[in-house]
């Protein structure tokens, strides 16, 4: 479920009054998604997302996210065009909460990735770095290396519930990790850091937009390579398929060429952005009460995937061939 506040018929009335994006011919709450209360809002002009941005959203980072979904469109990515009302302010209120209204963009998300289909994303990412560049805000990762610890200790003495050992092995892993995190040196700016398969549209073969930019932020640009690699090159039994690791890589590459560091670094990274989601899949499937509506996504999964970058001694094991 991804509708925590109700919007009532006068609420929606008002709130779109303030646009001029004509009347409302149909609105209806959207299942997917896990963090906002996303709406389909359709009306005598086209069709929007209406998004209203709950607890785990700092207010403070809204301008960056609207701002850069701005930037990216403004420069050709198809990401989701945030809409200014008539005074020109596209952050609002509504139900007591922070909104915004987006473009709707066409295309569904894929379950199964192909190769194909992460050669596409591959190269989206490229685009997408690329395009960022000379965007003026700044939003530091909350959820990198400097964050896994705070994570790893709301979890503490709890997460043997989930598998018997886990808090042993996370704290011997961020061990290794905060020491390989030190030594890195690479080329960043802004980042998706959740492009996941599910926040990616596609028509046919071909991406048609990206979306979901709340986790967006400042970061290497390979760590975001790395969190696509662990979300798109998986299968479900846990292996890692080469073949869609080497189309991802190769057709990021051609877009914006990796360097040596960088390629490097991508175990590493690798085993850092598997570390990030299993704690934060963690915490949350500890913290969220049974019975509550929110899917609750299984950490392990991360571990698994933890245990095979943990295993990797190059980016040959992730299909790149130089
Ligand atoms: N601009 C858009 N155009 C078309 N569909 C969209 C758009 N924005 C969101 N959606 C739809 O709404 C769903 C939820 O959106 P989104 O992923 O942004 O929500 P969320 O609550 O931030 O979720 P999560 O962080 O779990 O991915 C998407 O899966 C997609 O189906
Ligand atoms: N993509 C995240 C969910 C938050 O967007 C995960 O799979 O853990």
């Amino acid at each position: 479920m991804a509708v925590y506040t109700e919007v009532s018929d006068d609420d929606l009335a008002a709130f779109v009054a303030a646009y001029d994006i004509g009347d409302v011919v149909s609105f209806k709450g959207i299942a997917e998604g896990v963090e906002n209360s996303n709406y389909l809002l359709a009306t005598t002009k086209a069709r929007f997302i209406l998004t209203l941005y709950e607890k785990r959203v700092d207010k403070g980072d809204l301008p960056f996210f609207l701002g850069l979904m701005e930037h990216l469109a403004e420069r050709g990515i198809t990401c989701p065009l945030p809409v200014k009302a008539r005074d020109g302010e596209a952050l609002r209120t509504l139900c007591g909460r922070p909104a915004a209204v987006v473009t709707f963009l066409d295309g569904v998300s894929v379950k199964k990735p192909t190769p194909a289909h992460c050669a596409e994303l591959g190269r989206a990412l490229g685009q997408l770095h690329a395009a960022g560049e000379g965007f003026s805000i700044r939003r530091p990762n909350a959820l990198s290396v400097s964050g896994w610890r705070p994570l790893a200790d709301a979890a503490k003495g709890r997460s043997d519930v989930v598998q018997s050992g886990l808090d042993a092995e996370i704290a011997a892993e961020l061990d290794v990790l905060e020491r390989a995190f030190a030594k890195l040196d690479l080329p960043a700016g802004v980042i998706h850091a959740d492009l996941f398969p599910n926040n990616v549209l596609f028509l046919g073969d071909r991406l048609s937009g990206l979306i979901d930019f709340y986790f967006a932020c400042d970061d290497a640009y390979a760590y975001d390579v790395a969190v696509c690699l662990n979300s798109w090159c998986f299968e479900p039994d846990q292996s890692f398929n080469v073949t869609k690791g080497r189309a991802l890589l190769e057709a990021y590459h051609a877009a914006r060429p990796l360097s040596d560091a960088e390629i490097d670094a991508l175990p590493t990274l690798a085993r850092g952005s598997a570390i990030r989601f299993l704690l934060t899949r963690l915490v949350d499937w500890l913290d969220t009460p049974a019975g509550a509506l929110v899917k609750k996504l299984d950490p392990l999964e991360y571990f698994r995937k933890l245990r095979f970058h943990q295993q990797a001694g190059s980016a040959a094991d992730y299909g790149w061939r130089g």
